[in-house]
């Protein structure tokens, strides 16, 4: 964990114990990954860009007033990914950073639509994505799966556009398990994304969409009924609808939880008043992620020692949630235990130190 994100509420040695735990990231976008190391070097390669390179701007840049704020800026990056160089670039980098905090395995969520209609070509974007999983594999040791995510406000042409890509043999990444639905929820109704999703599903892919991240509980239920959801993309408002607590509790459908996240788009207003001592009191399975850690002044190793400052956790408690990411994710069962062994030996070594 950089020095900066030393929560104080946490004792130095559970940064440490964190900072070597071996993990496993769940909701994770891939241009909101994008470092101040990463983004500078794409924008010394595209000038004319408005975002700023220089580390201490970007972090005035990356202070959002409200969650349509956070994506114009969001978009800001996207736009400064504009060929396949730049897209492999971009997922090789995001992979290193990603090592660096003993993440094993990261489920990365990617917005085809986004690259395709800023005219990358789609048979290029997929090489480069699955060249850079390749090499940080066999390189960094970071197993990535990819999720393919609707950007919603974008409308049905991007419902189509990225249900085509996630679904067409001839394109359909090796990497990709999952199927999303990302961006603004106010005004973009998940029953409406049904179609695309039922295609998504038959093709094999695990549906994850975002749902209750900026709206009420309806919407889980919708993401639920009409989206199949396996698991939900943060999922905050469901702590408002104690019936849709214990359906998810009771089908074991994981939340991701993206704690800074919330915060830093002014979803929650601050992070004492996060919901996820509800859900865990609830008997729902939690699971801790970074969502666009640079651009939320974060990292994963961050957002488990604020877990284990709102959930009072010691080292046990957090290795605990470390196995949960592994087994709500959708590595193979030989993949999980791999690493879910890995987690043990590595507590119980310091532990016994
Ligand atoms: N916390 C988050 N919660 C939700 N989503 C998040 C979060 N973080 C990152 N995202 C990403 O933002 C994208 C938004 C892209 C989008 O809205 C849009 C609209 C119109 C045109 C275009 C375009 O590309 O031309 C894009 C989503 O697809 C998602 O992957
Ligand atoms: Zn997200």
């Amino acid at each position: 964990m950089t020095e900066h994100l030393v929560d104080p509420g946490v004792p130095r040695d559970l940064h440490a114990f964190v900072a070597g735990l071996p993990k496993a990231e769940l909701h994770v976008h891939h241009v909101g990954s994008a470092s101040p190391r990463i983004v500078s070097e794409l924008a010394a390669r595209h000038p004319d860009s408005k975002v700023p390179t220089d580390p201490e701007a970007l972090v005035d840049y990356f202070t959002f007033t409200d969650f349509a704020h956070f994506i114009d800026v969001y978009l800001s990056v996207v736009d400064l990914i504009r060929t396949p160089e730049d897209v492999r670039l971009l997922t090789y980098e995001v992979a290193r950073d990603m090592a660096r905090q003993q993440v094993r395995y990261a489920e990365l969520t990617i917005t085809p639509f986004s690259s395709t209609r800023r005219g990358i070509d789609e048979g290029a974007f997929m090489d480069a994505i699955e060249d850079a999983r390749k090499a940080a594999e066999a390189e960094f040791g970071t197993v990535l799966r990819w999720c393919f995510d609707i950007p919603g406000e974008a409308g049905l042409e991007s419902a189509e556009e990225t249900t085509r890509l996630a679904t067409d043999d001839r394109l359909r990444p090796e990497g990709l398990v999952s199927f999303g639905l990302g961006g603004p929820e106010i005004g973009v109704a998940r029953p409406q994304f049904k179609p695309y999703f039922d295609r998504a599903i038959a093709a094999g892919l695990h549906s994850v969409p975002h749902a209750g991240e900026t709206t009420g509980p309806q919407t889980v239920w919708d993401a639920l009924t009409d989206l199949r959801a396996e698991r939900i993309g943060h999922g905050t408002s469901s702590a408002r609808d104690p019936e849709l607590l214990a359906h998810l509790a009771e089908r074991r459908i994981p939340l991701e939880v993206c704690p800074t996240s919330n915060i830093a788009t002014r979803a929650v207003h601050s992070l004492d008043e996060h919901p996820v001592k509800e859900f865990v009191r609830a008997g729902v399975l939690v699971t801790i992620n970074s969502d666009d850690p640079p651009m939320f002044g974060t990292d994963l190793n961050n957002e488990y020692a604020v877990a284990a400052r709102l959930l009072g956790l010691d080292e046990r408690g957090l290795a605990d949630l470390a196995k949960d990411a592994v087994e709500a994710s959708f590595l193979d069962a030989p993949g999980k235990a791999r690493i879910t062994d890995e987690i043990d030996t590595y507590t119980a070594a310091w532990l016994a130190s």
